[in-house]
């Protein structure tokens, strides 16, 4: 079992350059289904989702060809053959679930593992399922799987969703991309990861429009070709690092950062004192790691308060002078982090849906494990400047997400490493 282990205190000093998204990056390439010829995508981020997404789709047949920097593929569905997502990959990761709309828009039917619940929350599916009934599917479920089939094929409708629900937006893209006649979301969610989805879609030919507001519009078409598409920055990424710096103390440029993907972690980093400025090529950064102000964040779909960023900003409360309220309005369970940053000295208290937390001069090293990708990204950025050595298990958690976590905090001057236990 590796770990990390942290000796908090080192100033973070130099550029750090933000991978393309995970959250982008995987329903793309479930995206790809959709094409009769291969499609390329560039810069793509070394991440255990992104093999993960990849596997699933070769299970359905797909051509996979890859470059010998690993960060360019191509993806050929011309050859797609299985609609049937092996449990063990669903199991694995919940967006596999992404391939249920493009795997009904091109065969007519998809079966798939149902994606389980996990740490920060139920995370139900039936926004998805409800969505594809409307479109004309079938539904079929037992304990283990579902099982979506439109023989006659998938018809253009009005879909309100209950929830601005990003997985279920970017599922019915993919569907509708294809269906007959026109389809609306309503009430659709506007991340930019919804955004780039469907740039990516209307470069292979569909006809997507109103992504990254609340109403969308597809008129489907008979037939998706392949395209070339390069990933947006990941903003979870580079608000992780933006706490890193505001917490550790230092002076870091976040290279292809997108400020405006950013807005409100940058606001209420500037609340809480710290200097931030937003540049055309990225974001700065510049702390002293004292004197930071408490801050009360409530988590929100786009464009509120990312609730990927819910765990890493409560960490930097926990330093911060006063007392600070984290509400999280998302996911029901996403304070597994608590318990961790407990065990390094934070005083939080929950009380339903929100976390007080009482600020103190300094953390304190402990062991600790990674709960959730984002709460291990919290606990490392706590580790940073906590007092003494902090050591951080589980981290397949941090792997899903995090590009060369461990190397490019080094290069910013930490005191990081991954050992074997
Ligand atoms: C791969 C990916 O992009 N993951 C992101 C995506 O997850 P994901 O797409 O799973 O998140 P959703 O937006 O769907 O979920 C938001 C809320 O809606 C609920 N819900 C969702 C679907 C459904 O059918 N029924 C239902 O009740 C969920 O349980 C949750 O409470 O958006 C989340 C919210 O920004 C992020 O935290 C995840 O990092
Ligand atoms: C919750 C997350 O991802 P996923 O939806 O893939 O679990 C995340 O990226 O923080």
């Amino acid at each position: 079992m590796e770990k990390l282990i942290i000796q908090g205190g080192n100033r973070l000093e130099g550029r750090v350059r933000v991978s393309s998204a995970k959250n982008a990056v995987l329903p793309i390439i479930a995206g790809t289904l959709l094409a009769s010829t291969p499609s390329k995508l560039l810069e793509i981020p070394n991440l255990e989702d992104v093999g993960t997404i990849c596997q699933v789709i070769e299970s359905l047949g797909v051509k996979i060809t890859r470059n010998k920097a690993d960060d360019e593929i191509i993806f050929d569905a011309s050859t797609l053959t299985a609609t049937e997502a092996p449990y063990e990959l669903v199991r694995k990761m919940r967006a596999s679930f992404l391939v249920m709309g493009p795997l009904l828009a091109r065969k007519g039917e998809a079966k798939i593992s149902m994606p389980g619940g996990c740490a920060i929350g139920a995370r139900p599916i039936d926004l998805h399922l409800k969505a594809f009934e409307a479109l004309g599917a079938k539904i079929e479920i037992t304990e283990d799987y579902v099982y979506a089939h439109a023989p006659e094929g998938l018809k253009g409708t009005q879909i309100y969703l209950d929830f601005p629900s990003v997985g279920a937006t970017e599922n019915v893209i993919m569907a509708a991309s294809m269906a007959e006649g026109k389809t609306v979301i309503e009430n659709a969610a506007e991340e930019p990861e919804i955004v780039d989805l469907a740039t990516f879609l209307n470069a292979m030919g569909a006809n997507i429009r109103g992504a990254g507001t609340n109403v969308i519009r597809i008129e489907g078409v008979p037939q998706l070709h392949g395209a070339i598409h390069t990933v947006i920055p990941d903003r979870i990424e580079a608000g992780t690092y933006l706490i890193a710096a505001a917490m550790a103390g230092g002076d870091v440029f976040v290279e292809n950062a997108l400020p405006e993907h950013l807005k409100p972690v940058v606001a209420k980093l500037k609340e809480a004192g710290v200097t931030v400025e937003e540049e055309i090529d990225g974001i700065r950064v510049i702390s002293t790691g004292k004197g930071i102000k408490a801050v009360d964040i409530k988590t929100l779909p786009y464009p509120g308060f990312p609730t990927d960023m819910q765990a890493q900003f409560m960490a930097l409360t926990t330093i911060a002078e006063g007392t600070s309220t984290v509400t999280e309005t998302v996911f029901e369970n996403r304070f597994m982090h608590v318990a961790e940053l407990r065990k390094m000295g934070a005083h939080i208290d929950i009380d339903n849906r929100q976390a007080i937390v009482e600020g103190m001069p300094r953390l304190h090293g402990a062991v600790v494990n990674a709960t959730d990708l984002r709460a291990g990204a919290a606990l490392v950025c706590a580790a940073l400047t906590a007092e003494g050595s902090t050591e951080v298990g589980r981290l397949h958690h941090i792997d899903r997400g995090y590009e060369d976590f461990v190397g490019k905090l080094q290069r910013l001057g930490a005191d990081i490493v991954r050992v074997d236990e």
